[in-house]
């Protein structure tokens, strides 16, 4: 099938490239011309593992193009639309300006018999406002949110969790023309659910919403542990034997980032207000500040391992992304507390595995160094704030000889406490005595 994929970031470049290796011709456009270079040269903008073999193999075949130039999408029927949906500036609520622009930039080229496709995720009811502008040109629109995680977002998008189709009553085009471009994970067993505008918009972010929710329950628990001394990663193992509660998402630390659950559950706060059922959601808040509560004990932790004041103390970060395996810093924890820390004149000296450049465009004032062991050297306290697994294979005895003070604070309960201390470090964490 002859498929076009507006909109090439996390999200759009991943699906594009597995919809060529599916088989499907496909064209990705976006409005950043320096992406569209990188891309069309093979190389993808961003850290994922598995983007850069499928997108040789990819280019290589012939089926997937990259370009600026919206007209290229006349050939295809079915169009993707992946952009972003960030948080508005000074408010809870999705900016809604790219998805507007984007099916905007389409209309002149579509044809009648086309099929847009939204991807991107959207307050309830957006797809309803835009339905009346896309048959205008006799296509037709379809909302099919992505559940892929970064770091797993190659495989996330070739043999998803499951399908969710959102469309127009009756809309059996629509149906078959998303069954054709899903044909293979649907052959795998992929699940399937069709069902009309508002739930599949409602599947995608009460999701986030749910899986925000559970990380802030476990670091709820890690906030009563350190009250009492418990240890909230054996509850979480306790708890988590329960098949009806799962161990999955329990990880207690220094609680979610990145470019989807806060921003998700936030608009979704939002889109409930405005539609006068804010009362529902109002736990949404509680969920979010419970997060953000992680982050201020992360640099009370901080100020206790140097006794006191941060001020002048050298402090070693590592980790930067919001999450192992993914370059984006968006809305890191890791690099917020990086932050507060530079800004209560820490001496901080921060390092992560593929996210240093992401934080020079985002964050040029914080120092980098290329490795944890730079960043140790002379340390008087080392925070371990993303658990990549370079940090969490790190050599504890190797690593005290090079700080000057050997305390560390594990912000992702992913160190063994037992080796660190037998090697020298005071060692504390979030939730764990
Ligand atoms: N990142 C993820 O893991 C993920 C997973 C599922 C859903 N989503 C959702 O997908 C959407 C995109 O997220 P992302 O992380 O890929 O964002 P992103 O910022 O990485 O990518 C968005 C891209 O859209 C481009 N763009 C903006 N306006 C455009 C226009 N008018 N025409 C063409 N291109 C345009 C931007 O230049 C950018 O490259 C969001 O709604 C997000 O919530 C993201
Ligand atoms: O037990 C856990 C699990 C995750 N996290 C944190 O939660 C955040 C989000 O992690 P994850 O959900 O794995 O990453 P994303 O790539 O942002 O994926 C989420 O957001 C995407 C965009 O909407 C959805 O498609 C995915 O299904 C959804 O998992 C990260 O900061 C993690 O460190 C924890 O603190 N504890």
């Amino acid at each position: 099938m002859k498929i076009s994929v507006i909109g090439c970031g996390y999200l759009g470049a991943v699906h594009a490239a597995c919809m060529a290796e599916l088989g499907h011709e496909v064209i990705g456009i976006d409005v950043d011309a320096a992406k569209i270079a990188l891309l069309a040269e093979g190389h993808p903008p961003f850290f994922e593992p598995g983007l850069p073999e499928l997108l040789l193999s990819a280019s290589a075949s012939g089926r997937l193009r990259f370009s600026t130039d919206v007209a290229q999408i006349a050939e295809a029927r079915v169009h993707f639309v992946a952009v972003g949906t960030p948080q508005l500036e000074g408010s809870n609520a999705a900016d809604l300006r790219f998805v507007d622009a984007a099916i905007e930039s389409l209309l002149p080229h579509l044809k009648p018999g086309d099929l847009v496709v939204g991807k991107s995720t959207v307050p309830v009811g957006t797809a309803a406002r835009l339905v009346g502008l896309v048959e205008s040109t006799g296509a037709s629109l379809a909302w099919n949110p992505e559940f892929l995680r970064e770091g797993f977002a190659v495989k996330d998008t070739l043999a998803p969790d499951r399908l969710v189709y959102g469309i127009a009553p009756g809309d059996v085009t629509a149906e078959a023309l998303l069954d054709g471009v899903y044909a293979s994970a649907l052959a795998a067993g992929s699940p399937k659910v069709v069902t009309d505008f508002a739930t599949a918009e409602l599947v995608k972010v009460s999701a986030n919403a749910f899986l925000a929710t559970k990380i802030s329950f476990i670091n709820a628990m890690a906030e009563v542990a350190e009250a009492t001394g418990a240890d909230v990663t054996q509850l979480a193992d306790a708890i988590g034997y329960d098949a009806r509660i799962g161990r999955r998402f329990l990880n207690a630390g220094l609680g979610f980032g990145g470019g989807c659950l806060p921003k998700d559950i936030r608009a979704f706060m939002a889109r409930a207000e405005e539609l006068g059922v804010d009362q529902a959601l109002s736990f949404l808040s509680e969920v979010d500040g419970i997060n953000m509560r992680r982050r201020e004990r992360m640099v009370d932790l901080a100020r206790e391992v140097v006794g006191g004041d941060v001020a002048g103390k050298r402090i070693a970060v590592l980790g930067l992304a919001f999450k192992p395996d993914s370059d984006d810093v968006r809305d890191s924890p890791a690099l917020d507390v990086a932050l507060r820390l530079t800004e209560l004149g820490a001496d901080v000296v921060a390092t992560d595995p593929q996210a240093l450049e992401t934080t020079r465009r985002r964050a040029p004032q914080l120092v980098t160094v290329a490795s944890a062991q730079e960043a140790a050297t002379g340390a008087d306290a080392v925070l371990l704030l993303t658990e990549w697994r370079e940090f969490r294979e790190l050599d504890p005895v190797a690593l005290a000889s090079l700080a000057r003070v050997p305390a560390i604070v594990d912000g992702r309960n992913c160190l063994d406490p037992v080796q660190w201390r037998e090697a020298g470090w005071t060692y504390r964490a979030l939730g764990r005595p």
